[in-house]
């Protein structure tokens, strides 16, 4: 689940807004073109006016339900242009992916509605849902749908078929997919600047485990993750309503299952740090007393580093700081 349902997402210089009953004869006048309905699987030819009252209806209780996130694209006069929506799909028992599907009015075209759209709700989601994939299906003959997605950072990884409603035949289909971490890249990228959002403050809890030998422990962020490869101190985001004791304790059981009192966490000192997408605030804490043995339980990988080896391994940059106060430390 978001940590709130958006009621708007600022998409500049268009909004996004939960579908409301209020939009149906707009969208019902734009849907109901064959040029747009052609490109959409599940939408009939012609679309009955009643149709858009329903669908509405239904993308509140899916909402409702956390299992997908249906948006009004508008001007910023508030006229109705198109739609957008993210399903989530279960892939396994704790993964899920979201399917993005979109569309703009024919009077609304060529204009880069779509591309601003579709990488609004990509960064909300990957930073909001539970998910770290993003997948698109479109139909094969639908090439100006195939670039938006590519602008904003999505690779063509598969070919399908899919029955389409409105041509009532099956159509070959391009399948697209970005993750969390081809967005990280793309956002790292000087391109990326176009569709930036307002940064958001995330607060991690972080921990610099010593041991009897004065070593370090770091763990190596696994793939799938942002920034995967890099050496970080393990630790992990305070949730709301945590301390970053609690959550420190929280997340050196999850990560590498260990136990701890907070009173064993003395503060070191913090991180502030401005990442391409993200305001980072990381308080540090030096740890020389716990039980267990440290296990990496997330496919990290773990290391006990001398102090004067700690710039052999790659870390995050908010972390270069802390490298000499732990050598003057130790
Ligand atoms: N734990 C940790 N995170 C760091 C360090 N340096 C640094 O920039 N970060 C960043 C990477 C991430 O953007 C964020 C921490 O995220 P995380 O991936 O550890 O969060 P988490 O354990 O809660 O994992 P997840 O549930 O979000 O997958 O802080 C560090 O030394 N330790
Ligand atoms: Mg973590």
């Amino acid at each position: 689940m978001p940590d709130t349902i958006p009621t708007e997402l600022e998409a500049p210089p268009y909004r996004l807004r939960p579908l409301c009953a209020q939009d149906a004869p707009a969208l019902h006048h734009l849907v109901n073109d064959w040029e747009v309905v052609r490109m959409l699987s599940r939408l009939p030819f012609p679309y009955p006016r009643e149709l858009a009252d329903s669908w509405i209806a239904s993308t509140q209780q899916i909402q409702q339900k956390g299992e997908g996130y249906h948006f009004a694209i508008l001007d910023k006069d508030g006229t109705f242009m198109g739609c957008i929506g993210l399903g989530l799909q279960t892939t396994g028992p704790s993964a899920r992916i979201g399917m993005l599907g979109y569309w703009i009015g024919r009077p609304y075209w060529g204009k880069g509605i779509a591309t601003c759209a579709a990488a609004r709700i990509t960064s909300w989601a990957l930073a909001h849902l539970d998910i770290s994939s993003i997948r698109a299906n479109v139909a094969a003959d639908n090439s100006a749908s195939a670039r938006v997605l590519e602008r904003i950072g999505f690779q063509k990884i598969a070919t399908g078929k899919q029955v389409f409603a409105s041509r009532g035949s099956e159509q070959p289909t391009l399948i697209f997919e970005t993750t969390r971490h081809m967005q990280d890249m793309r956002h790292s990228s000087a391109i990326s600047g176009t569709f930036s959002a307002p940064k958001k403050l995330v607060l991690v809890s972080a921990a610099a485990l010593i041991d009897a030998k004065g070593h370090i422990l770091l763990a190596r962020r696994p793939e799938g993750k942002s920034m995967a490869g890099l050496w970080e101190f393990p630790g992990g985001k305070i949730e709301a309503g945590e301390t970053p004791e609690a959550a420190l304790v929280r997340e050196l059981h999850e990560e590498l299952g260990l136990d701890m009192s907070r009173a064993c966490l003395a503060p070191f000192t913090f991180a502030s740090h401005s990442y391409p997408t993200f305001n980072l605030l990381m308080p540090l804490y030096v740890c020389r007393r716990w039980q267990g043995v440290p296990t990496p339980r997330e496919g990290q990988k773990l290391a006990w580093v001398p102090p004067q080896d700690l710039r052999k391994y790659p870390m995050p940059e908010a972390d270069l700081p802390f490298i000499p106060l732990l050598q003057a430390l130790l």
